[in-house]
């Protein structure tokens, strides 16, 4: 079975630690993507899984087999870095060949297999052609059919694509998404672009100081984020992060009061259970309805300045004590610069963090 996993691992640079206790399994057919801001360590945790870096401790187990102690070209493993070089004197067909030739096969059957992923990648009235005489899009495949070319174990991508303009990295995304899922084999995509991460990654693994704050899929990242980090991190514009104080009435009753207004939690029934105290709650821009003033708790925000995002307009507010609500509403909802917006968070949509920034869950 083509699966990698990392147990515990841990890698140090010196007394830095880099990695700590990393775990994450990735089975046949999975792309997971490695998401987090730069420096979080999602490089060098790619690096080790391919043997790059040795493990200061725990695991790398690829199909079931401990590699740990196994050199790079030992395990099986296809590499695409975001600096992919071909060949600039070699055609894109004899790069697409290179690693068929430690292989123990003829010219015949490395020219067929050549043909097969140049076909998959839509390369093949290109293959005589030199690198230098074909776009960045097609080098970029050219490098992906190189790597698949070999039938190896599991595939690791580093920042595959961000040497390509929004455009093309936009089609090439669902270009190596679908040549991966026709290929069982697990495959790890090192990014720090969540859009990517978002578009291609059955899970995705939000890392943060050598630390994965939280494995899900692309849904569950963005809707039931672990702590605040990871609330902070998915989503675009930003999710809205409020201090706020908790209380709660009994009866599954439950209000956060931030800036003297209250936020009705009461359908949230996780958060009922918690202690009076300091929370931070958590909601999206697009979960808010704008009303008009009723006798209903609502967020009171006047609006500071408007961005048309196209369909959409995001409108940055001010509370009276200060506090910024980013609020996203449909473009046809005229709002004018110093209108006060009064808002209801829909409470299904409300994220609840204790203190210690951890998701209050049911
Ligand atoms: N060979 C090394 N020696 C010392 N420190 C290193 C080495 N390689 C990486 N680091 C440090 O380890 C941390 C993690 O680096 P890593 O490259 O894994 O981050 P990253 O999440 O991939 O970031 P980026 O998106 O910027 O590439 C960084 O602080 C980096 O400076």
């Amino acid at each position: 079975m083509s699966t990698i996993e990392i147990r515990d691992l841990t890698k140090k640079f010196g007394t830095f630690v880099a990695v700590k206790d990393a775990n994450l399994s990735v089975a046949a057919g999975e792309i997971v993507c490695l998401l987090g801001p730069s420096g979080c360590g999602k490089t060098t945790t790619l690096r080790t899984i391919a043997g790059l870096e040795r493990a200061t401790a725990g695991d790398v187990v690829i199909a079931g087999q401990r590699v740990n102690h196994l050199p790079p070209e030992k395990r099986d493993i296809a590499m695409v870095f975001q600096f992919y070089a071909l060949y600039p004197a070699l055609s894109v067909g004899q790069n697409i060949a290179m690693p068929l030739h430690r292989e123990a096969i003829g010219s015949a059957e490395v020219a067929t297999r050549v043909r097969k992923v140049a076909d998959i990648l839509h390369l093949r009235d290109i293959l005589d052609r030199l690198p230098g005489q074909i776009s960045e899009g097609e080098k970029q495949r050219a490098a992906v059919a190189r790597a698949i070319v070999r039938d190896p174990k599991c595939f690791l991508f580093d920042e595959p694509l961000s040497r390509l303009d929004v455009e093309l990295r936009h089609s090439m995304r669902g270009q190596i998404k679908a040549v991966l899922s026709n290929l069982t084999k697990a495959t790890v995509i090192v990014t720090h672009d969540q859009l990517e991460a978002l578009t291609m990654a059955d899970r995705i693994a939000i890392m943060r100081d050598g630390l994965i704050e939280q494995v899900g899929s692309p849904h569950e990242v963005f809707a039931k984020p672990a702590n605040v980090f990871v609330a902070s991190f998915i989503g675009t514009p930003q999710m809205n992060l409020i201090d706020a104080q908790f209380k709660s009435y009994g009866n599954g009753k439950a209000k956060v009061v931030f800036d003297e207004q209250d936020v009705d939690l009461s359908v949230h029934p996780a958060v009922a259970n918690l202690k009076a105290g300091k929370v931070t709650v958590g909601i999206r821009p697009r979960a808010f309805t704008v009303v008009s003033k009723d006798t209903r708790d609502t967020i009171d925000a006047m609006a500071e300045l408007i961005e048309p995002m196209g369909a959409e307009t995001l409108i940055h507010a001010r509370t009276k004590t200060g506090s910024d609500i980013r609020v996203v509403v449909p473009r046809d909802k005229r709002v004018k610069i110093g209108e006060a917006l009064h808002l209801v968070p829909d409470p299904a949509q409300t994220h609840v963090f204790a203190d210690d920034g951890k998701a209050v869950r049911a």
